[in-house]
Parts: structure tokens; sequence; C-alpha cells
């Protein structure tokens, strides 16, 4: 006879966004089956049984935020780096730091030939088919124009046979940002359709403008790319993103957010009812002005290794309201922005010695072996330097240890922010962030708090493609003991025993998290009531 369930586990903590119980789950063909006090021996029979020891028990992690395989933009006039992790390697340190799902980033560029957003996509897909996924996975789509025939004729087709209703859309980057009027447009479109509009939220300007004034005095090294993004700039690009917003009725979700000011513009929107939600990530809590000076030397280049945009705040008093916004609900969201950039490579944070011209006066051409030596001796310009760090393996770990475990977050709050609500926000609830009969097994599995010796982390325990990590040294005090994968176990123990070819695609549908206020859409003082009409 057939055994009832293939897996089941035994004495959890099981922990849903709503709930803590102690009880089994059952899983047969890739779905929770059963959640249940007790399950008796028959029903076990023949399953493989995982004794969770008192643990928690969570749905598996969904990183909404993660670049993969990606040409990344992020300097001036295209400038951009090589994204050090492919579907393969960005996946197993996803899986290896309890996530189950990640959402990527297909990527329109300004090039005739990337006019197609099916295209853009299609040649994405075969980026990820070519090394497999060990993770499940799905796509965001980047927009960097306003073409009306494209986002007309295409949004539909992403939705329809992709599943893709998310878009991302920037305000800084001279190679991707949109115009207050070209945001409009997208998101026009974008709402019209039921995709959720993402935005990266820096004002374009002030950071050039900046820049400019800061290389003119010399101020050039990794650590004043910082100065060149004081949380004013993203402060007003917030705003400015939740007026165009609000005057179109477009439900928006801020990425990134990094700044108390930040936080606290959305949190201002979220009490006038409007749909505004936000996401933000580990480096904002776990890292400050002095950890970019970190690595401090008389090139300082080696501060490169932190640099991602927007930075990481001055200080702890902004973590201390960032802190409040996760618990208060201001942040919907908690993804990595895992945007890997080797130390090592030519086209990793190296550029920013190699293109610039006062670094490379009177050095013969690099080509790769020098490299090292070349950074030890040079500063490098920060305007060079590619945007981005690693973290989709952390992400989760340094949230346990930060905010879990120091009781500043309840444990059905981490399973919101890290799980069910990215699973509500991209389309992909109940099938994902759910223990739910009927949802797909994923989980995470915490060791017994008692029985784990925190430990300090070295990069070598990571398993990235990426030489280095922002949070070496930083001590863990947990770290998941169990990834499951739609019932398969992927990773057990400090081992990884899954394949690249066990993720899938997942096509998603439309948010479901609430549009906002009723009767906010009509009001004529804030908004075009007359628009969909
Ligand atoms: N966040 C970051 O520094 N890199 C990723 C690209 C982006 O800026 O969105
Ligand atoms: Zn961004």
């Amino acid at each position: 006879m057939a055994s009832k369930f293939d897996l089941v586990i035994v004495n959890g903590t099981v922990v849903t966004a709503s709930d803590i119980s102690s009880c089994c789950i059952g899983i047969k063909d890739e779905k929770i089956r059963a959640l249940a006090q007790s399950f008796t021996d028959d029903e076990i029979a023949g399953a493989e049984v995982i004794d969770a020891e008192g643990a928690y028990v969570m749905p598996g992690g969904i990183d909404a935020h993660v670049h993969l395989c990606q040409d990344l933009k992020t300097g001036p006039h295209g400038l951009g780096g090589e994204c050090a992790d492919n579907f393969e390697t960005g996946s197993r340190s996803a899986i290896a730091g309890g996530t189950t799902t990640v959402i990527t980033f297909a990527t329109q560029t300004r090039a005739e030939e990337d006019r197609s957003l099916i295209k853009v996509v299609e040649a994405y897909n075969a980026r990820a088919e070519a090394t497999g996924s060990y993770a499940d996975y799905g796509f965001h789509i980047i927009i960097v124009r306003n073409d009306a025939d494209v986002l007309e004729n295409e949004l539909p087709v992403l939705i329809q046979d992709w599943g893709i209703s998310s878009c991302k859309l920037f305000m800084t980057y001279e190679t991707q940002r949109l115009t207050d009027s070209q945001l409009l447009d997208v998101m026009f479109a974008a709402r019209k359709n039921a995709i959720t509009t993402m935005i990266h939220a820096e004002n374009g300007d002030m950071i050039e403008w900046l820049t400019d004034k800061l290389e003119g005095k010399g101020m050039v090294a990794p650590f004043y790319h910082a100065l060149s993004r004081p949380p004013l700039v993203e402060g007003e690009a917030t705003n400015r993103a939740i007026a165009l917003a609000q005057l179109i009725q477009n439900p928006i979700l801020f990425v990134h957010v990094g700044s108390a000011l930040g936080a606290a513009n959305v949190r201002k929107a979220q009490t006038m009812g409007l749909p505004v939600y936000a996401e933000t990530c580990p480096q904002y809590f776990n890292l400050t002005w002095e950890d970019l000076k970190r690595f401090h030397s008389p090139t300082c280049f080696e501060n490169s290794k932190m640099i991602c945009s927007p930075p990481p705040p001055p200080d702890n008093s902004d973590q201390e309201d960032l802190f409040t916004g996760l618990h208060n609900g201001t942040f919907t969201i908690y993804s990595s922005d895992h945007c890997p950039f080797r130390y090592d490579h030519p086209h990793g944070k190296p550029t920013g010695v190699l293109e610039d011209e006062a670094s490379m006066h009177g050095e013969s051409a690099c080509t790769g072996h020098n490299i090292q030596d070349l950074l030890s001796r040079k500063e490098g310009a920060f305007r060079f330097i590619p945007n981005g760090i690693p973290g989709v393996e952390t992400r989760l770990p340094l949230l346990y240890t930060g905010a879990l475990a120091a009781g500043r977050i309840t444990p059905q709050k981490f399973v919101e922010l890290t799980s069910t609500n990215p699973a509500k926000l991209y389309g992909l609830y109940p099938r994902k962030g759910a223990l739910m009969p009927g949802s797909d097994a994923d989980l995470v599995i915490w060791h017994p708090e008692k029985k784990f010796q925190p430990f300090r982390l070295t990069n070598s325990q990571l398993h990235h493609n990426v030489d280095y990590t922002p949070y070496e040294g930083q001590e863990f005090i947990n770290w998941p003991r169990y990834t499951i994968l739609r019932g398969k176990v992927v990773w057990a123990n400090g081992e990884i025993k899954g394949k690249p070819r066990d993720g899938k695609y997942q096509k998603r549908g439309p948010s479901q998290l609430s549009h906002g206020l009723p009767g906010h859409d009509r009001d004529p003082h804030t908004v075009a009531a007359w628009l969909y009409k």
C-alpha cells in the first residue's frame, strides 16, 4: 500500500504569519497535506521523518529582490559590472540560507534590440534554463523606456504567457532612470494591467550633482559614495513617487528603503490610506557608514566591497526607526537585494579603478593577473564602482539573530516579512508563503536554539560565487538546519542536498495585497479621478 506521506516533520514549533503551534506536518507529492498535533504510526509508515526537536519550522523564505545573471548598469553612461552569480550559484546560496523561491530581474535596456520586453524575458529565461536553479524562481521585468506600443501590446502577454505581474522602475542611473512623465506613462500602463510597480527611489540629479562636487574636492575614494547619497536623496524621491502614484491611483512598492526619512514618507502615505508598500534589506540594519570604512587602508579601495545603493544609513539612529518600521508594518517585505560582484574580477568592483583615468594614468593595461596589485595601490573613484552587495544566503539568518532572537520582532512577523507578504505582494500566495494543506511544501527548519553554537561568519562558509561577504566576522546565533523545496530536502545540516534542476519557474498572478482605502481614488484634490473612466 502506498504510504500516506512522503515526508513528515515532527516536534516542530510551526510558525505562520499569524500563529505558532507545536505540531507535525505531513507532505505528499510536493504539497503540504496535513497539519496535526500528532500522526499515528500507521500514518507515518513509509515516510521519511525529520525531528525538528522543538525548533522553528517556517514557510521557506521568498526573496523577492535578487539579481542573478544580469548585466548591471549602475554607473554613468551604461557603465556596469558583471553579475557574479548565475542561477545555479545564486540559487545554491539561497537554499543554504533557507530561501526556497527567488524573484530575479529580466532587464530591458535602451538598446534598440531590447525594446521588446518579451524578447528580453525570453533571452533572460534562456540564461536560467542554461544552468537550472536549486530554488524555485520567477522574474520581475525592469522597464527603462516608455514606448507606448510595447507597454500596450506586451504587458498583457507577459502576464498571460509568463506570469510576470511586477515591474521595476528607476529614478536614478543615467541609463535606466525615467523622467516623471515617463514614470507616469509606465505606471499608468502597469495600473491598467494590475502589474505591481516597484520603484528604486533615489533622486538621480541630486546624486550626480553631489558626485561632481565631491570629485571637485578630490573626495573620490569608495567611502564617499555614501556622501553622494545622503538620506535626503531617498527622502525626495519617495515623496515624489508617492505623489505620482497618487495622481494616477497606482499601487507602488519602494524597493530597498534604507533611511528613516524614506520609511517616514512611506508611513505617512500609508496613514493616508494610499496603497504604498515598502521593502527593506539586511544591509540597512547591519551596516552603517562606519562599516563602509571598515577596510581602511592608504588606498581605501577595498571599501568598494560595501558599496550599494542606497547606502547603509549614517549611524544606528536610523536603524532604530527601521526596526520600528519592521514591527509596525511600514515595511511589507524584507528582501536581500543580492547584487553580487567579485573583488578579484576585472568586471567586478575593480572597474572603480580600471575605468578611472586618474587611477590608470601611467599604468600598463591590466589583464586580470595583476589586478590585486593594482587595487592595493589605488583608491579608484566611487563613480565607476558597480553598486551592489551579496546577501541572499545571509538574509534570513541576519534577521533571526538581529531581530527575532533579539526580541525586536515576533516569529510571526518574521514569517510575514520574509515569506507570506512577498508571496501575497507578488501573486504567489497561497501556493507559496503559507503552511496550508495544498500549499507547496517549502519549509525552513532552524536549529533548536539551545543546541546551536553561535559562530562568526567567514565567506568560505557561504555558497555564492562572490569572494567576500559584507558580514565577515559577524556573529550568528542560528542558521537554517533544513531547507525543503516542494517536499525535497535540499539543504541539511550544512550540506547542499539539492540539484540545480530542482527549481521550477513560477508563473505569478496579480498582487493580493489591498489596493488602499475605498473611495480614495475619487478625491479630485489629489487624484485624476476621470483617468480610468
Ligand atoms: N542596490 C544596488 O546597489 N544594486 C542593485 C541595482 C540597484 O541599484 O537596484
Ligand atoms: Zn535598486
